[in-house]
């Protein structure tokens, strides 16, 4: 049982936001779909829940057909970026809102509430104003919201999106607690790598309308299919026309390895615990490079060193390919 996306395309006008696409979404995980801006992650979750379209391909959503079920039929929690909560209304009120429209008993939807409320740790705000929360705060409540109604899928779109750097990651930490408690298949949209790899139990890379490669986030970091989801999930450099990763090369002081680089050091520039250096080959643009300081004082390298570079043994390569452009 799972999230099953079969063949689906959309367009809005000309233009192509989802082409062909086909994904299969784990019952019980955390997926991340990751890509860049504009590649079509929220369309797609947004097709999932049922608040768009499709023009062509098919929805299952754990073993039933969704494609044309309405979005209040298709049992799914929606969060989005910026969650619009009612003003009026405590916090505990917006958590109970989906089981009191649903005429659950009063006792019910308290101990539920309690619950949900302690699960995202704001119980001690039950009464305040949705106002009188932090940005974070009230993202969490959003998600209790969502989780109320016993969902099959917990869809969230950019959830942390608004927040700042600390707290996001601070929510990131929360999240995937929460998950390995509740275990509710759940698909985050994201653009920040960093997120997902942290996060997400399966990662689904979506860029310019199509699926560039689906896996675990070792999986893709270690074996990307190819040279957009090797730059997109970390630091790249390019070497011999291929991309490796800047701390993934070794620095020689001599030329005794076949097939090594020869090049000079143009930058050397000390960063906390490692050291970043520009080497200038026969190629352009200078190579990248990450040492631990241990490496670089070793190595005594300074602006001017002649160096060779020859990826480190076992590093993921991947070969430069020219692309198509979308259109
Ligand atoms: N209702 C719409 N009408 C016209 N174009 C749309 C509409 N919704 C989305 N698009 C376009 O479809 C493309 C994909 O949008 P989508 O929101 O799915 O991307 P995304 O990967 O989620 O990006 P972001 O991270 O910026 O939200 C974008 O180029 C967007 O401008």
């Amino acid at each position: 049982m799972s999230i099953e996306v079969a063949g689906v395309s959309k367009r809005f006008g000309d233009f192509v936001a989802l082409d062909d696409v086909s994904v299969t979404i784990p019952s019980g995980q955390l997926t991340a779909l990751l890509g860049p801006s504009g590649g079509g992650k929220s369309t797609l979750l947004r097709i999932i829940a049922g608040l768009e379209s499709s023009d062509t391909g098919t929805i299952h959503i754990e073993g039933t057909e969704a494609t044309h079920l309405p979005a209040q039929k298709r049992n799914v929690g929606f969060v989005f970026q910026h969650y619009a909560a009612f003003k009026h209304m405590s916090v505990a009120k917006n958590v109970a809102f989906g089981l009191e429209i649903r005429r659950r008993p009063k006792n019910e939807v308290r101990a539920r509430v309690d619950e949900l409320l302690r699960l995202v740790h704001l119980q001690q705000f039950a009464h305040r104003l949705p106002a009188q929360l932090s940005g974070g705060q009230r993202q969490r409540m959003a998600l209790a919201r969502a989780l109320a109604v016993e969902p099959t899928v917990l869809l969230l779109d950019e959830p942390f999106g608004a927040l700042d750097a600390k707290v996001r990651k601070e929510l990131r930490d929360w999240l995937r607690r929460l998950h390995d408690e509740v275990h509710v298949t759940t698909v985050f949209v994201t653009h920040d790598q960093e997120e997902a790899l942290e996060v997400a139990d399966e990662i689904v890379v979506i860029n310019e309308g199509r699926i560039e490669q689906v896996g675990t986030p070792d999986q893709l970091y270690d074996e990307p299919a190819n040279d957009f989801v090797m730059s997109f999930l970390g630091p790249v450099t390019r070497l011999d026309g291929e991309l490796v990763r800047p701390h993934d090369l070794d620095v020689l002081d001599h030329d005794r390895v076949l097939g090594a680089t020869p090049g000079t050091v143009t930058r050397v520039v000390r960063v906390g615990f490692e050291v970043r250096l520009a080497v200038r080959t026969a190629v352009e643009p200078d190579v990248s490079v990450v040492l631990t300081r241990a490496e670089a004082r070793g190595l005594g390298v300074d602006v001017g060193s002649p160096v060779w570079l020859v990826p480190t043994r076992g590093a993921t390569t991947v070969p430069v390919m020219p692309r198509a452009t979308a259109g």
